[in-house]
């Protein structure tokens, strides 16, 4: 049987409010997540055995391959689904690790639709939600990457959302930022439930309109990325300089920044802006839906 492969786009959390924190520790989160035209890249080799290769120029960082999320994914595929088909993964690593893209979820999902595909299962069947659970909480959302809105953990996802195509320049300034510490700076003790305003369960279509909806609304996370990562505001006050951003914000847990630009040739132009003033930054001008 040929090479199956699939893309494992980016995640970007255009807001992020956190609502408390739940009784085990995790926080009650609400976000508007959408997806990137820029990912990763995953291959099954339905022939070979179980297995996992890592190439791609962020593949240093994303650690020994035997702990990488893909091998997890497929491990709890397994469990949910005795005897299925596994195989050979390739993975081609473009993503920034632990920058708030949600990089590893990507792969992982991309992991479980590519077992789906082999085992004939429906992109629906709910082993292979449950199965998305156990690895992350990004990992539900990365399932069948369109935009929606996340709440709770990660578990709740709306239906997908019809949003008008945002063209985007994500940046990386090269800072690592691991998601626990970020929540674990926040400082909410198990029970909590901050008060604050909530967070609407639909967004207008309209592009303006949604630029203002998604404006008045934070990603709360910032302040504990920022405490750990400083170059993270370097990085807003570079891509705010000038006219050419109109939204800039974190997304996940850091340290990577998004603006949003009237048009993909505005985003072309600020990335160039911004690699000529900082070389050695991961900067990706792209859409997003
Ligand atoms: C920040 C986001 O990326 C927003 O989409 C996610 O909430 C984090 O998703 P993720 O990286 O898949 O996170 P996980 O691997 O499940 O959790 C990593 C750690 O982050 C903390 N964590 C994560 C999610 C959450 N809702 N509350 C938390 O407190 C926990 O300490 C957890 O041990
Ligand atoms: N496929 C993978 N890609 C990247 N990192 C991985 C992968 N598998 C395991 N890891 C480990 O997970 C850690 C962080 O992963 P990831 O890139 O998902 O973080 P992130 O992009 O910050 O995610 P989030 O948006 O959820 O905060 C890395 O430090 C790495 O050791």
């Amino acid at each position: 049987m040929h090479r199956l492969t699939a893309r494992a786009p980016a995640k970007i959390n255009l807001t992020l409010r956190v609502l408390g924190r739940r009784a085990d520790g995790f926080h009650d989160l609400v976000s508007l997540v959408v997806f990137a035209g820029t990912g990763d890249l995953l291959h099954l080799d339905p022939d070979a055995p179980l297995g996992l290769g890592v190439t791609g120029r962020t593949a240093p960082a994303a650690g020994p391959a035997a702990d990488n999320l893909v091998l997890r994914a497929a491990t709890e595929f397994a469990a949910q689904v005795p005897g299925a088909r596994l195989g050979g993964f390739l993975l081609e690593k473009r993503l920034p690790v632990a920058a708030g893209l949600g990089g590893g979820s990507a792969d992982a999902a991309a992991a479980l639709r590519l077992l789906a595909q082999l085992n004939d299962l429906p992109t629906d069947d709910p082993r292979l939600f449950a199965a998305a659970q156990e690895v992350g909480s990004d990992v539900p959302a990365c399932l069948d990457p369109r935009a929606r809105i996340m709440r709770g953990r990660g578990e709740m996802l709306s239906a997908p959302l019809r949003i008008p195509a945002l063209a985007c320049v994500l940046v990386n300034c090269g800072a690592a930022v691991p998601t626990a510490p970020v929540f674990k700076g926040l400082g909410l003790a198990p029970g909590a439930v901050l008060p604050g305003p909530d967070h609407p369960d639909a967004f207008p279509g309209d592009a303006e309109a949604l630029l203002a909806a998604i404006r008045a609304l934070p990603n709360d996370l910032e302040p504990p990325a920022l405490a750990l990562a400083p170059a993270i505001g370097a990085a807003k006050v570079l891509l705010a300089a000038g006219p050419q951003a109109t939204l800039v914000r974190m997304s996940g847990s850091g340290a990577t920044v998004f603006a949003l630009t009237a048009d993909c040739r505005t985003a072309a132009a600020l990335a160039r802006r911004v690699k000529t003033a900082e070389p050695s930054w991961w900067v990706k001008p792209t859409m997003l839906r």
